[in-house]
């Protein structure tokens, strides 16, 4: 049961892309997630941090209802996004997806050209011409910064780019389908400091653009990339505010003792 003396208020945001309600999620009988309310603010960039296991995978997962596929999982509640209910079946699939792009912790581009990682994706959604399409493929490499690094080897397989440049190909094939929320499950974690750093530096630059929500074991990095952070512990979400806040003046003693290194 959550105990509402410990369990976040939503902070309230002017203009949430995401407003979550009483949501519950359950993995068979394992009650992974208890009663989260939280809004999350357009256009700006949202951290989940907690230990190991507190379900900040679980929760992102659920913003694009990856576990809709599996028969034994299942969440309540409800999740606005503008307004509307996702966790309603309803709630198209494919609409879902044109809204929502994901970034996973791994790097995983298609075995095939730089090129064709990203226009992959845009053939299932839309019938472009080619110059169109290399445009749309442009664009996107450049908002992922990799643009520079690639474009004269854009014939060449993806496979062979450095692990930061393939997550930032990852980045553009997510964005070149035009979606209104980037989704990102500890993206750096595989990662080297330069790589991460470019990851951080671009994450900034896409926020103009996107709601991020960013799941990442590393608190420096939801201090550097974050506006918001919300944190996580055994499934019911502790704390949500401000980035600052939540590392300089936490309200709760648990966020606290996770922040200073006490538990985690
Ligand atoms: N497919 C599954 N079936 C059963 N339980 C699961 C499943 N996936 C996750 N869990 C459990 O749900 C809880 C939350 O898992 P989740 O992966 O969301 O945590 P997390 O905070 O992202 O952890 P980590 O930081 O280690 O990735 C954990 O107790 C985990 O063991």
């Amino acid at each position: 049961m959550t105990d509402p003396a410990l369990a976040a208020r939503p902070l309230p945001v002017a203009s949430p892309k995401f407003t979550v309600r009483d949501l519950h999620f359950h993995y068979g009988d394992f009650h992974a997630l208890k009663g989260i309310d939280m809004d999350i603010p357009e256009k700006q960039v949202t951290a989940i941090i907690g230990p190991s296991g507190c379900g900040k995978s679980t929760l992102l997962r659920i913003f694009n209802r990856i576990y809709a596929i599996y028969p034994k999982l299942r969440a309540t509640g409800s999740i606005l996004l503008d307004g509307e209910n996702i966790l309603d079946p309803r709630y198209s699939m494919n609409r879902l997806r044109s809204k929502i792009g994901m970034v996973f912790q791994k790097p995983v581009p298609f075995p095939m050209t730089i090129f064709e990682n990203v226009a992959y994706g845009i053939r299932h959604h839309e019938k472009l011409s080619r110059s169109d399409m290399e445009g749309r493929v442009e664009q996107a490499l450049r908002s992922s910064a990799l643009w520079g690094e690639v474009k004269d080897k854009l014939k060449q397989n993806a496979l062979g780019l450095s692990g930061g440049q393939q997550q930032r190909l990852c980045i553009a094939r997510a964005i070149a389908l035009k979606p209104e929320v980037l989704l990102l499950d500890e993206p750096t974690s595989a990662l080297d400091p330069i790589a991460t750093g470019r990851i951080e530096q671009l994450v900034e630059e896409l926020k103009s653009e996107f709601t991020i929500v960013i799941v990442t074991h590393n608190m420096q990095q939801a201090a550097r990339v974050s506006d918001l952070t919300a944190f996580m512990y055994l499934g019911e979400l502790i704390e949500f505010d401000k980035t600052e806040k939540i590392f300089t003046k936490p309200d709760k003693k648990q966020t606290e003792d996770y922040i200073t290194g006490r538990f985690g």
